[in-house]
């Protein structure tokens, strides 16, 4: 049975650990994270019923595959003293860590066989985007093992170039983000309105996830959806030409831009490059 170690149990691999218990195809046995935050551990084991770790060395001592799952600001120093240990051992790393580029894994894990993921906090529900992106010595077992984890929690695109990695940490890494900005303004507004908070919550959820699910099961694109909605003359063309007057298509690629060009300075910044 595969075993798998989770480095950092923090929000996105709390997510990911939720979505794969719940799913049922890991079982919690087989799941081991390590984390220096005592509480977070309780929560974790409490929650999920996995084993938790204080030393990263105990979690990785049998696992199969290592998902490092720490701030990319800590990648470093965290990996340092697992070195001997990864590099003897060859789990199949997966780092789920923005801006940590692969010959920056390559060198602080001394491992061959490494995916750079970049999933997203809805793998907590199932409702996981993942993109994947895997080191030439990965071979097609590894490559499939990591693809089955997080598809345990979603859905996974592979991408060819390393690169794509940050447009899809603009698109939907990030992208959780935006939505619940957009919640927050929405249900701010109707509660100004004089709406209760809870009506307020109620409609605008059930709103986003009707328009996500519609989108998704629709044989025409959002476009033609939004079209559908805006009567001529009537409530939704007011909102949408303000919503165009104000240029928020711009504001959405300038957003997305820079979460795309952040990404790409972190590996400036935090990887093996750096140090030269
Ligand atoms: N959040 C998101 O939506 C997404 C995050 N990611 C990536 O996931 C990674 C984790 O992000 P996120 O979960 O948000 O961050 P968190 O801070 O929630 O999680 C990181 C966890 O690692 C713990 N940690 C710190 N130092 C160590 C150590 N030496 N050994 C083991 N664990 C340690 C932290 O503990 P403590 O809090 O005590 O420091 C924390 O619990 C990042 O690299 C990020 O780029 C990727 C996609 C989406
Ligand atoms: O904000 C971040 O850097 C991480 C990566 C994608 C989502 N959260």
């Amino acid at each position: 049975m595969t075993q798998v170690a989770f480095i950092g149990g923090g929000n996105m691999a709390a997510s990911i650990i939720g979505g794969l218990v719940q799913q049922g195809e890991y079982s919690a046995q087989q799941i081991h994270v390590s984390d220096p935050n005592d509480s977070q551990r309780q929560q974790l084991s409490e929650q999920f019923g996995v084993h938790t770790y204080a030393d990263n060395q105990q979690a990785i001592e049998q696992a199969d595959v290592v998902m490092l799952a720490v701030k990319p600001q800590v990648m470093q120093q965290v990996l340092a003293p697992l070195f001997a240990t990864l590099s003897e051992r060859q789990p199949l790393i997966i780092s789920i860590a923005a801006g940590i580029d692969m010959p920056s894994l390559a060198q602080w894990t001394g491992c061959k066989a490494i995916v750079r993921c970049m999933p997203n906090t809805p793998s907590l529900v199932n409702y996981g985007s993942s993109g994947l992106f895997a080191s030439d010595d990965t071979n097609m077992h590894q490559r499939n093992l990591a693809d089955s984890l997080m598809r345990a929690v979603g859905i996974t695109v592979w991408v060819q170039q390393e690169q794509e990695i940050d447009t899809v940490i603009a698109v939907s890494g990030s992208g959780p983000a935006y939505y619940f900005l957009m919640m927050e303004a929405m249900i701010e507004t109707a509660t100004k309105m004089g709406m209760s908070l809870e009506t307020a919550t109620q409609l605008t959820l059930q709103t986003a996830a009707g328009a996500a699910e519609m989108a998704k099961r629709s044989d025409v694109d959002p476009a033609e959806l939004r079209r559908r909605v805006t009567s001529p003359g009537g409530t939704t063309q007011q909102a949408i030409a303000t919503f165009e007057s104000a240029h928020l298509r711009d504001i959405v690629a300038a957003a997305m831009q820079a979460a795309q060009q952040r990404a790409a300075e972190m590996s400036l910044e935090l990887g093996a490059q750096s140090e030269q």
